[in-house]
């Protein structure tokens, strides 16, 4: 990272503190409360999930941390530069990686950076173009025209391009969006990689199995207000859900099972229970399970996952609103 920003060294990377934003109704339609004044603190070194449902106003928050959307109120900082006191450091902090491929055709990768770098106005010596490049496997690729590049290569090249003034946090929205399997496989790597090197990643995702995979701590954000930010292992444990998988000795019918609390047959055949942890203990549900006149030939026991707590979250939460 630039030498600016090394001794600042803040508590968190972002902070948010009652920020608010309300688009202007334009012909007619009433205005949208797109957040209703959130506090939120990305810590320093994570790989931070900003999970939402469509329209929860995560690119909304992105935006005004990226300098190109106004907030209402409130105030963000950046590595502990006020957007609105510290611009320009704010600015240098932060990069962004958009989720369209909104490539330049016009330049090769290696041009591109440099342009970048130019409007970041970092020093030609200082500049570190092909070893951007080539961390992000683009090095043979420096000289080619952006056209003939795979549509991988071009998410790879916003990456890249994102990196060139050396901010300490990146920022991808819906870095995997529509990518095969064996691409977003890559751009885990390249993740894993930046937090290696002590970049703060903030990911925006659609797909939960990635911030499952990613992240190290998970917000949640729902209808303008953060719902939860929490490290994901608590997050998911907080929900107090676990599932006991049975496997009979012999096929099982539904009236066998009735009387065992929370029990259902699969299409597997097993026996599935599900318990809250805090509540009550295994060994009770396997006496239980004895006493329905099941003999267990193997158990074991299924975590609830982030899927799971993100929709009680939100899904859930429309119908009981958090207290
Ligand atoms: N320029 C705008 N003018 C008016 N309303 C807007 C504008 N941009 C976003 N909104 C509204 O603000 C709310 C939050 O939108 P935002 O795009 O921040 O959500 P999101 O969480 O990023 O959604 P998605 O996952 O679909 O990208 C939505 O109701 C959206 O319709």
């Amino acid at each position: 990272m630039s030498d600016a920003l090394v001794n600042s060294a803040p508590e968190a990377a972002i902070s948010a503190r009652g920020l608010r934003k309300v688009y202007k109704g334009g012909k007619g339609q009433p205005e949208k409360v797109a957040l209703e004044g959130i506090d939120l603190d990305v810590p320093r070194g994570s790989v931070f999930g900003l999970l939402g449902p469509n329209g929860a106003g995560k690119s909304t928050f992105i935006n005004i941390l990226a300098g190109l959307v106004n907030k209402t109120s409130g105030t963000a900082s950046i590595w502990g530069f006020d957007i609105d006191q510290n611009p320009r450091q704010s600015r240098a902090s932060i990069g962004v990686v958009p989720q369209e491929l909104s490539t330049d055709v016009f330049f090769t990768p290696r041009e591109g950076l440099e342009i970048q770098a130019g409007l970041y106005g970092v020093p030609k010596s200082k500049r570190r173009t092909m070893e951007i490049l080539r961390s992000l496997g683009l090095e043979d690729k420096a000289e080619a025209y952006v056209r003939t590049l795979s549509g991988g290569m071009k998410r790879r090249l916003l990456v890249a391009k994102a990196m060139v003034h050396d901010p300490p946090v990146l920022i991808l929205d819906e870095p995997t969006a529509g990518v095969d399997i064996e691409l977003r496989k890559q751009l885990w790597e390249q993740v894993m990689e930046l937090h290696e090197r002590g970049v703060t990643v903030i990911l925006t995702t659609h797909y939960l199995e990635e911030a499952q995979e990613l992240c190290d701590t998970i917000g949640i954000i729902h209808k303008g207000n953060v719902r939860t930010v929490q490290p994901k292992d608590e997050l998911i444990k907080s929900l107090d859900r676990k599932t006991l998988m049975v496997v009979p000795e012999a096929a099982l019918s539904d009236e066998a099972v009735r009387g065992i609390e929370g029990a259902q047959i699969k299409k597997d055949g097993n026996l599935y229970i599900d318990y809250r942890p805090s509540l009550t203990r295994v060994a009770d549900i396997l006496s239980n399970v004895s006493a329905a006149g099941v003999s267990v030939k193997d158990i074991s026991t299924v975590e609830a996952d982030l899927e799971d707590v993100f929709l009680e979250m939100t899904y859930g939460s429309d119908q009981a609103p958090a207290a």
